[in-house]
């Protein structure tokens, strides 16, 4: 095979990669390299717990892929197999004790050796998104962490983030949005830390439900959530967040019942530090948990945002 040692070069940079994104840009430069002008389309469920939503990463779109429920259904048939030969095209198949984990359509018929050198450098690149997610996940939760949260926000405001890519509908911003859940030590002082555990496992699969693939969903700390997502404008963010703060007041949680959310979010701005960030969207939670709770707060409406931010720059200086 004539391409088997810069396979194997390939297959150690996929290892030496130290964050998602900078796999996720390897692995698309590699297959743009072995197959140039190919059309080419990834699926790749966003976390092992989470293997019923796969996602879509456009790798080469110039050609539409076929139907996903089709993919997934020539692969649940083949059992065992890793590469599924088509006619004209070649899927490789991720699986993780039998669930299928992920999916890249080629849509052209390849030399059987590269087939399977592609679908070996898929499997280092999928091994290695793995290692480097499970250090990222809140393990009560299946979240990602806090620690990954501050390298998220600059990915997205300077632009260098890996970003799944959905049809444009006009431009969207991003938000940050912080939840806390409303009067949470009740819930451990009246039911115990076990039942308090699974309030949140419950809130954490509500937010992961109610937001899109493409979006992150955090665990900032004991009892509070952290979303970054996409929006119009502030009005259609604080439409989004209302509707999700109602879906978790109508949720019947087992034992505790009800329970309520208090939401602060604010813009993300290219040039703020994300401390700048986090203090203003917790100044808007703040806000709401002040004035009732079950309420979302946009920092913008607070009054105080020219303010914040003065004070925010004078303590930068
Ligand atoms: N079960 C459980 N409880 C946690 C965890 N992390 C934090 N907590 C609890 O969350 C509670 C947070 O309480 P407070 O900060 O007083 O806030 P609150 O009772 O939610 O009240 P408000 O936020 O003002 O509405 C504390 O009792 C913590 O012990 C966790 O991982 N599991």
């Amino acid at each position: 095979m004539d391409i088997s040692p810069c396979g194997h070069e390939f297959a150690i940079s996929l290892l030496q990669m130290r964050s998602e994104n900078d796999l996720y840009k390897r692995i698309q430069t590699i297959l743009t390299e072995l197959l140039p002008d190919i059309p080419m389309a990834m699926y790749l469920a966003p976390s092992l717990s989470d293997k019923e939503r796969l996602k879509l990463l456009a790798l080469s779109s110039s050609k539409t892929p076929p139907d996903l429920e089709y993919l997934l259904a020539r692969a649940e048939t083949l059992k065992h197999k890793h590469i599924l030969f088509g006619d004209n095209h070649l899927c490789i198949v991720l699986r993780s004790n039998k669930a299928i984990m992920g999916l890249l359509w080629i849509g052209e018929k390849l030399p059987t050796a590269r087939s399977y050198l592609i679908a070996h450098l898929i499997n280092v690149f999928y091994h290695q998104l793995n290692t480097l997610a499970l250090s990222r996940i809140d393990p009560l939760t299946q979240l990602l962490n806090r620690q990954t949260f501050d390298d998220k926000v600059i990915e997205i405001t300077t632009g260098e983030g890996f970003v799944i890519e959905r049809e444009q509908q006009g431009v969207r911003k991003w938000y940050l949005a912080l939840f806390d859940i409303d009067h949470f030590k009740i819930v451990n002082d009246n039911f115990g830390h076990v039942i308090g555990d699974e309030v949140l496992l419950l809130v954490a699969q509500q937010l992961k439900d109610n937001f899109r693939a493409e979006d992150f969903v955090f665990r900032y700390g004991g009892e509070e959530f952290a979303v970054l997502f996409q929006a119009h404008d502030r009005s259609e963010a604080g439409s989004l967040l209302n509707r999700v703060r109602k879906v978790i007041s109508a949720f019947n949680f087992p034992q505790v019942k009800k329970l309520t959310i208090s939401i602060g979010y604010t813009v993300l701005e290219e040039i703020a530090q994300v401390s700048e960030l986090v203090h203003e969207a917790d100044l808007a939670l703040y806000y709401a948990k002040k004035h009732g709770r079950d309420q979302v707060v946009d920092f913008e409406e607070l009054g105080i945002a020219g303010q914040a931010k003065a004070e925010t720059d004078i303590e930068l200086f």
